[in-house]
């Protein structure tokens, strides 16, 4: 049971996304998974669960162990690599099922891809996915789909997908589990007088250049320290803190609640504003539908844009841009991303929710636009 220490890192946290490198799960030696430690990080979670927090794993390893299953050594070309994580995938997610399952926790399985986190659409797509499993009580087991990223859209490591998948899950704290207790001065495996770094405040160049080269000190996975720094600048801009530890020894979520050495990344304010901040900044609105009364009235009191309340859509735009939303005035209520293209939105509007599938064939769910995905500007 993990018990929260009152400055803790994960003290606060409510919905915490935990990345696990190879290099943990899998022994260097033997090329097998290190199932002993892994039950004792599923005791971790099942604690964490417990006490209401929303977890979510980002998991490497699938190239490790598909590796010693296809008997593969040596340098792996990328349709190679790409072959091992096809097999060594399911001996994955296979792995975390065994470990939760005592803890009665169901664990589903999310492969993405570089397009799917940058991508509105497909991002509101595997966003709608995995929040819904989270709601259901589950555990996603994130991993890079490695069979379709090839090296110009691939992340090729996991450190930047676990950002991605913080920020779109508007998460508060990424947890990167790592062989090294956090960041140091320079790479402590080369220079004996690095020197660790507990909290870092800004990610200013000085900081980013301490990663060096990506690959550095890696031994069974890929990144080094490069790409935790490239994670780092997403989570912080995405309102997340980070965290790095070294996860090696059994139970390093419960030693990390009781005060282990670790370095961590400030967010730049919460999820909820740096979200906000995206929508209104760096996204150009493709399109406006105007709302009646009632609509105004319940979305400023913090509810979704139901069809219904929708009598006119201009423009052009496909499910998730960022549309304006006017009052019967032409005054700008709010701004979000859209769940519906303006064909479909024309269709749908006016109509009720329950309709939507007659109406279409199929249904994007009853917010037009989702609270969670929009800003009241009014
Ligand atoms: N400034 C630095 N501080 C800490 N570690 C560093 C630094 N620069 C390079 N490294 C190397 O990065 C390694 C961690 O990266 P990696 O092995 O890829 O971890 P993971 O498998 O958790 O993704 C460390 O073992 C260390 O050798
Ligand atoms: N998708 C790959 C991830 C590779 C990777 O990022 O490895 P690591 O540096 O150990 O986190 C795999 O499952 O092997």
């Amino acid at each position: 049971m993990v018990a929260a220490a009152l400055h803790s890192p994960l003290s606060q946290s409510k919905r915490i996304v935990i990345k696990i490198g190879s290099a943990l799960l899998i022994d260097a030696q033997t090329g097998t998974l290190r199932s002993d430690w892994l039950s004792t990080v599923a005791d971790d979670i099942a604690g964490l669960k417990s006490r209401g927090v929303d977890v979510v794993i980002v998991s490497s390893g699938a190239i490790a162990l598909g590796r010693k299953r296809l008997g593969l050594n040596g340098t792996l070309s990328l349709s190679e690599k790409q072959a091992c994580a096809a097999a060594g995938q399911s001996e994955l997610t296979r792995a975390y099922e065994r470990a939760l399952e005592p803890h009665h926790i169901v664990t589903a399985q999310a492969l993405l891809t570089l397009t799917d986190t940058e991508d509105r659409r497909r991002w509101l797509n595997a966003r709608g996915t995995l929040q819904t499993l989270i709601k259901l009580g589950a555990v996603p087991i994130v991993n890079e789909n490695d069979t379709v990223a090839t090296d110009e859209i691939r992340y090729g490591d996991n450190d930047r997908l676990a950002a991605r998948v913080a920020q779109m899950l508007g998460a508060d704290t990424l947890v990167l589990l790592s062989d090294i207790d956090g960041l140091y001065t320079d790479d402590p495996r080369k220079n004996s007088t690095a020197k660790h770094l507990p909290l870092i405040d800004s990610l200013t160049p000085d900081i980013m250049a301490m990663g060096g080269d990506a690959n550095a000190g890696a031994q069974v996975g890929t990144g080094g320290m490069a790409t935790k720094l490239l994670a780092a600048k997403i989570a912080v801009d995405a309102g997340c803190s980070m965290v790095i530890m070294d996860g090696q020894a059994p139970s390093p979520l419960s030693r990390l609640m009781n005060g282990a050495t670790c370095s961590v990344f400030k967010a730049s304010g919460d999820p909820a504003g740096a979200r906000a901040q995206w929508i209104m900044g760096a996204l150009k609105p493709k399109g406006t539908l105007h709302i009646d009364g009632g609509a105004a009235g319940a979305i400023t009191k913090g509810s979704s844009l139901l069809a219904a309340g929708i009598t006119d859509v201009s423009g052009d735009f496909v499910k998730g841009d960022t549309v304006l939303v006017m009052d019967l005035n032409d005054v700008e209520v709010a701004r979000g991303l859209i769940g519906y293209s303006a064909v479909e939105a024309r269709h749908i509007m006016g109509r009720k929710s329950d309709e939507i599938s007659a109406i279409l064939g199929y249904d994007n769910g009853a917010a037009v636009i989702h609270r969670d995905n929009m800003v009241i500007t009014s």
